[in-house]
C-alpha cells in the first residue's frame, strides 16, 4: 500500500499512517498539503492522510476545499493524541534557543509555553520532522523544532521540553483519502456531506432538524465561504448514523430543501 503523508518520517502524519495502516505500507512523504491531490492522479499513491482539525488550534480549512474541488473520497478517519517536545541538538540549552521552527498547526498549539521565552522567535516550517532532520544533518544551534518523540529519535536530537503543548489532552483528527468511487462499506456509521442553502430565514434549521429527525448525531458542522459569490457559505458537516435507512431517508429530505448538496465520504468513526 502507497501512502502519502504531509510531512516526512517522524511527523505526526506518519504515526497515522503506521497506527491506520500497520508498518507494512510505502511511505509518500510530501512537503505541502496542497500538492497531496496530485499524487493519487499521477498514480504515485494509493491513499493520503490528511490532518483536517485539531482540538487547540480548530479546523484547517484550507484542507475540506482541497477535499471538494478535487473530489476526493473521505474512506476513513483517525484521531491522534498530540503530544509535542522541543528538541534541540544535543548540548543545547533553552537559553541557547533564539529560533524555534514547527508546522504552523503545532505552533499554534504551543503558544502558551513561549510566552516564558520571550526571546525565541516562532516561525513557521513545511512540516515538524522535517526541521528536527534540518537541526541534525546541519548540526544547527540556537535552533530548536517542536515535534514528535518519534522525530527525536528518529533524527537524534535531545528534547530539552516535553509536552509543551497548550491542553495536555491535544487531538488532532486526520482524513483517509482516495479517488476511487465510494463503495457501500457495512461497517460505516459516519458520514461527511458538503450543503449550500439558500439565504431564507431558517433554511439551515431546517436542514438540521431533518437530521435530528431521522436520528442523526450531527458531530461538527464547518462553515466555507463559497468564493465565487461574496458572503454565500457551503456548510460541511459530518453526522453519526446507526442505519443506512436512517442516512439515505436524511438525505432524500435534505435534497429538497438545498440549492446543492455532496457526499464526500462514508466511513467507520474513529475511536475517539
Ligand atoms: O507536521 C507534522 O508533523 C504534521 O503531521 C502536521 C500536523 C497538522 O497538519 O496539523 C499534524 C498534527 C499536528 O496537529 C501538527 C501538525
Amino acid at each position: 500500500m502507497r501512502v502519502a503523508i504531509q510531512g516526512i518520517k517522524g511527523s505526526f502524519h506518519h504515526i497515522v499512517a503506521e497506527q491506520y495502516f500497520g508498518k507494512n505500507i510505502d511511505l509518500v512523504e510530501c512537503l505541502s498539503f496542497s500538492e497531496m491531490p496530485l499524487l493519487l492522479t499521477d498514480d504515485k499513491a494509493e491513499v493520503l492522510i490528511m490532518a483536517i482539525e485539531n482540538s487547540i488550534a480548530g479546523a484547517i480549512l484550507p484542507n475540506y476545499a482541497l477535499i471538494d474541488n478535487n473530489n476526493l473520497n473521505i474512506c476513513g478517519e483517525f484521531h491522534l493524541p498530540i503530544h509535542h517536545n522541543l528538541m534541540v541538538f544535543n548540548g543545547q540549552k533553552i537559553e541557547d534557543i533564539k529560533e524555534v521552527y514547527s508546522h504552523p498547526m503545532a505552533l499554534l498549539q504551543c503558544h502558551k509555553f513561549f510566552k516564558d521565552y520571550p526571546h525565541i522567535k516562532l516561525i513557521e516550517d513545511t512540516d515538524t520532522a522535517n526541521v528536527a532532520k534540518r537541526i541534525q544533518e546541519n548540526k544547527l544551534l540556537g535552533v530548536g523544532a517542536i515535534a514528535s518523540s518519534l522525530a527525536a529519535e528518529t533524527y537524534n536530537l535531545t528534547i530539552i521540553a516535553p509536552e509543551i503543548q497548550t491542553i495536555k489532552d491535544n487531538s488532532t483528527r486526520f482524513f483517509i483519502l482516495s479517488n476511487e468511487e465510494r463503495k457501500q462499506s457495512l461497517s460505516a456509521n459516519k458520514v461527511s456531506i458538503k450543503f449550500v442553502v439558500g439565504h431564507d430565514a431558517g433554511s439551515l434549521a431546517e436542514v438540521l432538524s431533518i437530521l435530528a429527525k431521522h436520528n442523526l448525531n450531527m458531530s461538527k458542522i464547518q462553515s466555507m465561504p463559497v468564493i465565487e459569490t461574496p458572503w454565500k457559505y457551503a456548510f460541511f458537516a459530518d453526522f453519526i448514523f446507526n442505519s443506512y435507512a436512517d442516512y439515505y431517508d436524511a438525505l432524500e429530505e435534505i435534497k429538497e430543501k438545498v440549492e446543492t448538496i455532496k457526499v464526500l465520504g462514508e466511513y467507520t468513526k474513529s475511536k475517539r
